[in-house]
């Protein structure tokens, strides 16, 4: 199992729970979305799982990957699993990158991290077809930019590239569509869908149930606690809880109002 997540809680130090016993776990190939209101706790979840919260919050529970508590491992062997076999996409893609060092030189770094020194143009050859696959097609030029020259949305999409580039077996997308105008959004959905055919695992985080679709479970979150949690279709289809309700009848309205 990538990854097993159990009776997760999560405070400040002044004993203010952030998550409330969450337990979820995601299987080889499987695609889960956390799905919840702004505050409900889906990034600290996503921050816990990368090692991320610092001494102000107390962590308890397990985030067992493949076997391993995350929470409990020498920091040697965290360096081995995060950003290489475990990737985190942010929220923010502007925060991602140096505003003054071009596009394809802070994917060439990111790239020799975790793989053996090759060229500069090898590097490109290997990176290219990701970024196409994620719909960019001026890539000699996404390469060349600086971060100022490109869209929200394309950086969006640069920061995917940089992730899926070291092949993870899981990846955590944080509300990663949310910059990204909904034609592409919906062909990054299936490409992530792909992926996870093609055996990557991905935990999906959003306040869009509709974007969640796609995925094999979902986890509904509100004020830190888990709501719901089952398959896509029941959740989907015969929703038990009044927020999922709620949450699907936004879904609905907003469509309604599009249209
Ligand atoms: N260090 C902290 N001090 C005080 N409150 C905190 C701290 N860290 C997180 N929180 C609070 O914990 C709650 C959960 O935050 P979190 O960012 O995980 O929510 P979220 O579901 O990801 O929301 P969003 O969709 O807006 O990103 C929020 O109410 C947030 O303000």
């Amino acid at each position: 199992m990538p990854l097993d997540v159990r009776n997760l809680t999560i405070s400040l130090t002044s004993g203010e729970k952030m998550v409330d016993n969450i337990s979820f776990s995601i299987a080889k190939g499987e695609m889960l979305s956390i799905v919840g209101s702004s505050g409900a706790g889906k990034t600290t979840v996503c921050r816990t799982v990368m090692g991320l919260l610092d001494t102000n919050y107390i962590i308890q529970g397990r985030v067992d990957y493949s076997g391993e508590n995350l929470l409990a491992l020498a920091k040697g062997r965290l360096q081995k699993i995060y950003g290489k076999e475990v990737c985190y996409i942010l929220q923010n893609p502007m925060t991602a990158f140096n505003p003054s060092v071009r596009i394809g030189k802070q994917l060439e770094k990111t790239y020799l991290k975790h793989n053996d020194d090759i060229s500069k143009t090898e590097i490109f050859t290997q990176v290219e077809p990701i970024l196409r696959r994620l719909g960019m097609e001026d890539t000699k030029r996404i390469w060349k930019s600086y971060p100022f020259a490109l869209s929200g949305g394309m950086l969006q999409r640069v920061m995917i590239a940089a992730a899926l580039m070291n092949s993870p077996r899981l990846l955590i997308a944080d509300e990663v569509t949310t910059a990204i105008d909904a034609c592409n959004r919906m062909g990054l959905m299936k490409e992530l869908r792909k992926l996870c055919d093609e055996g990557m695992s991905v935990l999906f985080v959003t306040h869009d149930l509709r974007s969640a679709a796609n995925s094999n479970q979902i986890l509904i979150m509100n004020h830190g606690k888990m709501v719901e949690y089952g398959s896509t279709q029941k959740i989907m289809e015969s929703p038990k809880e009044d927020y999922t309700k709620y949450l699907l009848g936004a879904c609905r309205l907003e469509r309604r109002e599009r249209a």
